[in-house]
């Protein structure tokens, strides 16, 4: 029998991806909004952006950590929260958890995890979590699920400010997705004997980040930003690192790609803060792109379902190690030593 090679970059994890799982799940982990102009938006200005590498730079040992509010990573790549890992794998984010430990990259868990925070913690002893929330207008609620994150080991709050309502998914809606299966369900969000439902309430706002932030101790991370004004106020309601995300194209269709959003909100944060990004990174040269236009650290949402989905743990840390390792060589070939040296004249439209 002829051996089945590895995936040797991360985009052919989707295929193998695809292949395992239900159409209807597929569809939930890879679609959009609407017509999915900003999904196709995201990768494509990846593909826009060009590289001026410098040369004779006699660059040596490179440098891919990078600190954050909520800790160091050993690489600028970090786990984007994603919902319902068990649907694609059936150990879910235990899994993810191990593998981005191993990597020794963070793991923001998201609300919506299949497994619970305090479960996803113990099964990667050592690693770095942060949680994700959506700000509940039960604030009691939300005090409640911000005391177990915190209490399971959280460095981070990630709060996601671009869901005052849910994405309108032509393909979920198609497919009649609309619920996990039986024997599934949203971990973080059970109260005594019920799960609550997510809610995304278009009344929150910026009076309930003061909240948060009286809230707790921990870092409270703004995720879903594309306007530099917000990138503003973020500013004035003492966040601690802003990030730039259109939801991977999955609210608002027609948002522009994350990338191309980028350079604004830099200018606005004028390194008071980290500004992080994700959306549409899928190669070690586009992490670099991201952070020579100012990002700290970049994060990634569906390689990391696909790699879940092909091959469990073994397959997230694969996804991470070929990011890390293309980061690394894209480094050397553009001469530069650390990613803290990326400049944005090393990137040029195209
Ligand atoms: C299947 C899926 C589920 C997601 N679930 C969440 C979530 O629960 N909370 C959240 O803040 N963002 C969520 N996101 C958005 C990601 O955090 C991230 O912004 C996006 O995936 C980045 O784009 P990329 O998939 O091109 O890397 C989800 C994205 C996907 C693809
Ligand atoms: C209720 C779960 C929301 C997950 C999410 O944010 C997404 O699917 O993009």
């Amino acid at each position: 029998m002829t051996p089945v090679r590895a995936p040797s970059a991360v985009r052919e994890f989707e295929a193998a991806a695809r292949a395992r799982l239900l159409p209807a799940h597929y569809d939930y982990f890879a679609g959009g909004a609407g017509e999915e102009i900003t999904v196709r938006a995201n990768e494509a200005a990846f593909a826009r952006l060009a590289l001026l590498p410098r040369v004779l730079r006699g660059t040596g040992k490179l440098q891919t950590g990078v600190t954050l509010p909520g800790g160091r990573a050993a690489m600028p790549v970090l786990v984007a929260p994603t919902a319902f890992h068990r649907l694609a794998h059936p150990e879910g984010e235990r899994a993810t958890a191990r593998a981005a430990a191993a990597a020794e990259t963070v793991m923001v868990v998201s609300m919506a995890a299949t497994v619970a925070v305090e479960d996803v913690a113990a099964a990667a002893p050592g690693g770095t979590l942060w949680f994700q929330l959506y700000i509940q207008p039960d604030l009691a609620f939300t005090e409640a699920i911000v005391r177990r994150a915190e209490a399971a080991g959280c460095t981070a709050l990630v709060v996601t400010v671009d869901s005052p309502a849910r994405g309108r998914r032509d393909r979920d809606q198609h497919n009649g997705f609309d619920d996990l299966p039986d024997g599934m369900c949203c971990e973080n969000l059970r109260d005594g004997d019920r799960v609550r439902p997510i809610v995304m309430s278009p009344e929150i706002s910026w009076r309930h980040v003061d909240l948060l932030r009286r809230m707790t101790e921990l870092p409270v991370v703004l995720k879903g930003v594309t306007h530099p004004d917000d990138a503003r106020l973020a500013l004035d309601h003492g966040v601690a690192a802003v990030w730039v995300s259109n939801h991977g194209g999955r609210q608002l269709d027609t948002v522009p790609a994350a990338v191309d959003l980028l350079p604004e909100v830099v200018a606005a944060v004028g390194g008071a803060v980290p500004v992080l990004l994700d959306g549409g990174i899928r190669r070690g040269t586009d992490v670099v792109k991201a952070m020579a236009l100012g990002a700290s650290a970049v994060a990634v949402g569906r390689p990391v379902i696909w790699g879940l989905a092909a091959d469990g743990e073994r397959g997230v840390a694969r996804v991470l190690g070929l990011l890390h390792d293309e980061v690394e060589h894209a480094l050397t070939l553009l001469g530069v030593a650390s990613v803290h040296d990326l400049r944005p004249g090393l990137v040029r439209p195209c």
